[in-house]
């Protein structure tokens, strides 16, 4: 499906490298399809070029304006630009998809001569091994079709859940930012290991693998976290003692709080870059 569409890159940061880390890996995109473009890193550009075997030929303004789908990749301060300098020029048939945070399909709508497909997406970083939770949304001139290649492209390097747009802030302060969750907890884990007395490689690959165990044991056995927490707790034992502490540091709520204090973020980066326009 994707192999005949030309595929148009705006944005060479983190998370376009991780969407060409998953989609070239999968073999789902013909590398000499693909244009990428970067504002002033050119050294990234070449360096994600060479990684991923695109063509530098396709590296090109006039490339991305000949692409079917469209995604921008730039961070949210720089959507005003993005739309300043390509608003006018996009075509009608292109889908324009963003994996921006914060930003309403309606905001980019409005920054568009044609009346063009928009879809809002929240990817995560995982994207690059396959394994993302990608929410997508969709703007007011999206057809069925336009849907199905974007739900295409995210499924192949994850799993895709169609959302509401008014959803899209929760997803983005759960999922879109929710690796870094788990690696801060990771880096703790990793740290608490070599405080316990193991060595520091000991205490990485104990901790990864229990991570890997934990969310294998989610998606296979189909159970509840909290049931299998207890089925590790038991009664008077060491797991208990632990959990104990975490609970009396307040866990629960530091990441309650953090996953809230995500969602407003990003809606405050919407409220902020939509009205610098
Ligand atoms: N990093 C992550 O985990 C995730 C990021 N996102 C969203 O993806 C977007 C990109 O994030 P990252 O890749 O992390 O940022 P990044 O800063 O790594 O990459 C953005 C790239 O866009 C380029 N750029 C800026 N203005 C440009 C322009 N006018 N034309 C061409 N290129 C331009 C920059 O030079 C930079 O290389 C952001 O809006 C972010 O909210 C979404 C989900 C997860
Ligand atoms: O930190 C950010 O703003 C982006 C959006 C979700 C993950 N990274």
């Amino acid at each position: 499906m994707l192999k005949e569409k030309k595929i148009g890159l705006i944005g060479a940061g983190s998370m376009a490298a991780s969407i060409l880390a998953g989609l070239t890996e999968k073999g789902e995109i013909l590398p000499q399809n693909i244009a990428l473009i970067n504002r002033c890193n050119q050294k990234r550009l070449q360096e994600l070029t060479q990684l991923y075997g695109l063509n530098e030929e396709n590296n090109k303004p006039e490339r991305i304006l000949e692409a079917d789908i469209v995604i921008l990749a730039v961070k949210p301060k720089d959507v005003a630009e993005v739309l300043k300098c390509w608003g006018n020029r996009f075509r009608q048939g292109q889908l324009i998809i963003s994996v921006i945070a914060g930003i309403s399909t309606s905001f980019l709508e409005s920054g568009l001569k044609e009346k063009l497909a928009v879809i809002r997406v929240m990817p995560n970083t995982s994207c690059a091994v396959g394994l993302s939770a990608t929410a997508v949304c969709s703007g007011k001139w999206v057809r069925p079709e336009d849907m199905e290649i974007a739900c295409h492209i995210f499924s192949a390097i994850g799993s895709v859940f169609v959302v509401q747009e008014e959803m899209m802030d929760a997803v983005t302060g759960l999922s879109g930012s929710g690796p870094a969750y788990f690696y801060y907890m990771v880096e703790a884990l990793e740290s608490a290991g070599v405080h316990a007395g193991l060595s520091a490689a000991a205490a990485r690959d104990l901790t990864v693998q229990t991570l890997l165990g934990a969310a294998q044991m989610l998606v296979k056995t189909g159970k509840e976290a909290s049931q299998l927490r207890r089925e590790v707790t038991s009664p008077g034992g060491t797991t208990m003692a632990g959990l104990e502490v975490l609970s009396r540091y307040r866990f629960d709520e530091a990441v309650i709080q953090a996953v809230l204090r995500a969602k407003e973020r990003s809606r405050e980066m919407g409220r902020d870059f939509a009205s610098s326009r």
